[in-house]
């Protein structure tokens, strides 16, 4: 059996007949099975993945052939079918553990879908040989993984630890934190300190938290420049842990909220990620919203074809505070539990996720869940139940990404890591589904076109379609990437595979929860699209004969239903 039946809704360019322009009028029109009408373009021999130029440049449009799908995608998809793909994105801080090219190849083979690259460690010309190294392997392996640069913020932290990875702090014994620089080795049980102001700012009897309470000391006397604690909770420092200091039971932040949220080494850093055409750029320690609007303009008059997206990391007070217009604002935001966990009680965390993950579901921008997903993995190479629980926890909320950080940039697991990462997800993924667990979101409308709202109910009807009628997938043709993105915010049952023109746009549908991004030129003609696909789909083995699909697409706001011929 091949039926299509399409319902066609245009808005700008209405042809001779009666066509809807809008989903409250008349019901829509049922076209005759096209595929019976339409000669099947055939396949070529054997279409090439087209190397990907990975500038955002797209492919020559008078290649017919050009497509573009990675390895790890296809042999998913031909091995478990479209359904078990899984949905839920993975991010991999890159460090010394997985800086190498083999080891980024591995994290990629692994489904890390963006790479991202901590600004707060290493020197721009390590980060240029990562970002490099991500570049080569997605030309030569036809991956598509995105690079997100993460700005060091103007926060509190410590210095390097004299080229150690990390060093042990136990109970009781007492350590110097000091502005001093050291311009030799840092003597025993001696920390630097970033901030100038540190040993003014602090009082004896202040508590002082590495890294939001993984190792805590109790500030004992003051010296000039140095400042002597006494260790309360033992742990491990790593490099440039972030430092907070509490007071009678409330974090001191007077003089840490008057420095900017972009410092001048974050604009330094950020016009090197502009000149390396990063695909996001995370921002750390977000206050307002005027921060990301003076990012944006800024981007835009550094680069104008740039199309750098500003992710706001949520890991302050006042982040949560101004969090609606934060996210409006933003291009997506990251719930970095690690910092956020420092600056409110550790039991206010969860409710702090779940209102993040689902505001940004709301206002549709892609949400990552990160911070500690598999702290243990650092030194193990199993994690805990509890980690696999708040894994599942993220799964279950829908986040669309997981993150790794110390586990992928320092630990001595980072592929274990992924893999439970990968597997937790395509777990509970399944299992929501199949129990259908999910409680319904009530998707508020957030264009403010016409054209949006149009396209907004064709998303929701589309995937509303695709849980019923049980499709095997949804396609959506999508030069900028809006109409996927609506889709992924509907988190249908079946993965949606987005094409489009441009290897940037590829790249940053990577980072959405359920999108499959595969880069095809194509054209305003959505049925010789289809048949192009189809053909070339089959030919790799992708889909076969009677697969039911659901295409989309933002040129001619349509829905069509149809067997694969
Ligand atoms: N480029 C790098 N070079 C060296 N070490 C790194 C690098 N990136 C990360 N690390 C190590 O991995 C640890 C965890 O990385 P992560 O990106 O979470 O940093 P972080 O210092 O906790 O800061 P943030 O709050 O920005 O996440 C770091 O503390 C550091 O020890
Ligand atoms: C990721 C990050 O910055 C944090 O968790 O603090
Ligand atoms: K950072
Ligand atoms: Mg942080």
């Amino acid at each position: 059996m091949s039926v299509s039946h399409s319902l066609n809704l245009r808005l700008f360019a209405p042809p001779p007949t009666a066509i809807p322009t809008h989903a409250h009028q008349p019901p829509p029109t049922l076209l005759l099975p096209r595929h019976r009408r339409l000669p099947c373009l055939r396949a070529s021999s054997s279409p090439e993945i087209l190397v990907s130029d990975n500038n955002g440049v797209p492919a020559p449009p008078s290649d017919p052939s050009s497509f573009e799908v990675d390895a790890v995608t296809e042999a998913e998809l031909k091995e478990n079918g479209f359904r078990s793909t899984r949905r839920t994105k993975l991010v991999c801080t890159v460090g010394p553990a997985t800086c190498g090219f083999e080891q980024l190849e591995a994290l990629a083979v692994g489904g890390m879908n963006v790479a991202r690259i901590n600004m707060c460690h290493g020197t721009r010309e390590w980060h240029k040989e990562v970002i490099d190294r991500v570049r080569r392997l997605n030309h030569e392996k036809g991956f598509a993984v995105a690079i997100m640069m993460d700005t060091e913020g103007s926060e509190i932290h410590m210095g390097d630890l004299g080229g150690s990875s990390s060093v042990k702090a136990d109970d009781g014994e007492i350590w110097t934190f000091s502005v001093r620089a050291f311009d030799s080795t840092l003597p025993q049980h001696t920390i630097n300190v970033n901030y100038e102001g540190f040993a003014e700012d602090v009082q004896v009897g202040d508590e002082l938290l590495v890294d939001g309470g993984m190792v805590r000391f109790e500030v004992i006397q003051k010296i000039g420049p140095d400042v002597e604690c006494r260790c309360t909770d033992p742990g491990l420092l790593l490099p440039r842990a972030n430092l907070t200091f509490w007071r009678n039971g409330s974090l001191v932040r007077e003089r840490n909220a008057m420095l900017p949220t972009i410092s001048s080494k974050d604009w330094l850093d950020i016009d090197f990620g502009i000149a390396e055409g990063v695909d996001f750029i995370a921002i750390s320690f977000v206050k307002s919203a005027e921060v990301i609007t003076h990012l944006k303009s800024y981007i835009a008059a550094r680069s104008r074809d740039s199309d750098i997206s500003v992710i706001a990391k949520i890991e302050s007070i006042d982040s949560l505070k101004n969090l609606e217009e934060i996210i409006q604002t933003a291009d997506g935001a990251m719930v970095a539990r690690g910092d956020l966990g420092a600056q409110i009680p550790l039991e206010q965390v969860p409710a702090a996720q779940q209102r993040i993950v689902q505001l940004c579901r709301q206002l549709n921008k892609p949400v990552i869940v990160a911070s500690q997903l598999l702290e243990s993995m650092i030194e193990y190479p199993t994690p805990t139940r509890a980690e696999v629980a708040d894994v599942s926890e993220a799964v279950r909320q829908r986040a669309d990404a997981l993150m790794l950080s110390g586990e992928s940039a320092m630990g001595q697991y980072p592929e274990k890591a992924l893999t439970v990462l990968r597997s937790v997800s395509l777990r509970i993924e399944k299992w929501w589904r199949e129990d259908k667990r999910y409680e319904a979101m009530l998707l508020p409308s957030v264009g403010s076109y016409f054209s949006e709202k149009i396209s907004e109910e064709i998303c929701s009807s589309a995937a509303k379609m695709a849980d019923n009628l049980e499709v095997d997938a949804i396609f959506v043709y999508t030069k900028t990437g809006y109409m996927a993105s609506l889709l992924s915010r509907c988190r249908p049952d079946c993965p949606i595979f987005a094409f489009t023109t441009t290897s940037s746009v590829r790249r940053h549908l990577n980072l959405q929860w359920g999108l499959i991004p595969f880069r095809l030129s194509f054209s305003d003609d959505m049925e010789s699209n289809l048949n192009r696909t189809f053909a070339l789909l089959k030919a790799r083995n992708l889909i076969k004969s009677g697969d039911l699909v659901i295409a989309v697409s933002d040129m001619l706001q349509s829905i069509q239903v149809m067997n694969v011929p």
